[in-house]
């Protein structure tokens, strides 16, 4: 069993805040691996160094045994990590084709050419149920498939790990289950995914390994069925969350 991603002892303060305090959890590559909490758990702050947005206050982030800690995000694309963000960033005026062509271009396939690119966007958006959408702008579409430009995007810079900050919410069960499976064919196809997730029934299906946090902490980490039956999550998360 072979960690992609290695996250040692990591902490982030915020002038005396302590909104990530000491974290230690590794995610296994080619697995789904899931980070769960309440809101203002940490859960965002952890992605936010793991993806370079913010520089660790102290500890160490390790992917494939390389110690990539307080890199900046430019350095991730070509070290074949991407994420999602929970507030969407999608180009506004560029429509859905050429959006996902962007990320194509400036991924790890090194198109040369808009035409390869493009090409390569098309592949991308069928996969992601949005090629009838291609030429649509970003504004024009509802949740869902936001979300799903969102992951097009992530994935035409053809990552080995993707990161997803809560794609399901704003989802209906259907919707939901459709991006379960959109999810575990990313997977299957041989992405390493670490998901930040509320919706629980996701999780049970999807990840390998879940990862508590609560208050900056990790409580408690292990396979899905067990965390999500242990009195204390129950009491401090489950309980509280619609799921
Ligand atoms: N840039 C910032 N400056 C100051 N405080 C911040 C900043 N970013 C996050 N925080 C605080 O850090 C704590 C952890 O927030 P974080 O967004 O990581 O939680 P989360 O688990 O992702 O929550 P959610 O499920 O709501 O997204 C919160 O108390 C939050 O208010």
């Amino acid at each position: 069993m072979e960690n992609i991603l290695e996250i040692k002892e990591l902490s982030k303060n915020f002038k005396g805040l302590k909104a990530v305090s000491d974290v230690t959890f590794s995610v296994e590559k080619g697995a789904i691996t899931g980070l769960i909490g309440s809101n203002g758990a940490g859960k965002t702050t952890t992605f936010n160094m793991i993806s370079g947005v913010l520089v660790p206050s102290s500890g160490k982030i390790l992917y494939n045994g390389k110690d990539i800690t307080g890199l900046k995000p430019y350095h991730y694309t070509s070290m074949g990590i991407a994420r999602t963000f929970q507030i969407m960033k999608p180009l506004k005026h560029m429509t859905v084709l050429d959006n996902v062509a962007s990320g194509a271009l400036y991924g790890r396939k090194g198109y040369q050419s808009t035409k390869q690119a493009k090409e390569y966007a098309e592949e991308i958006l069928q996969n992601t149920g949005l090629y009838d959408k291609r030429y649509c702008l970003p504004g024009d579409m509802g949740t869902p498939f936001k979300k799903r430009l969102e992951l097009a995007r992530a994935l035409a810079t053809d990552p080995e790990l993707l990161l997803l900050d809560e794609v399901m919410a704003g989802l209906n069960p259907t919707e939901t289950d459709e991006a379960v499976e959109l999810i575990r064919k990313i997977n299957e196809d041989g992405t390493t995914i670490l998901l930040i997730e509320h919706v629980m029934r996701a999780v049970a299906s999807l990840c390998k390994k879940v990862v508590m946090m609560h208050h900056g902490e990790k409580i408690t980490e292990g396979m899905p069925q067990e965390v999500m039956n242990d009195p204390y999550v129950i009491e401090i998360y489950l309980g509280k969350e619609e799921s």
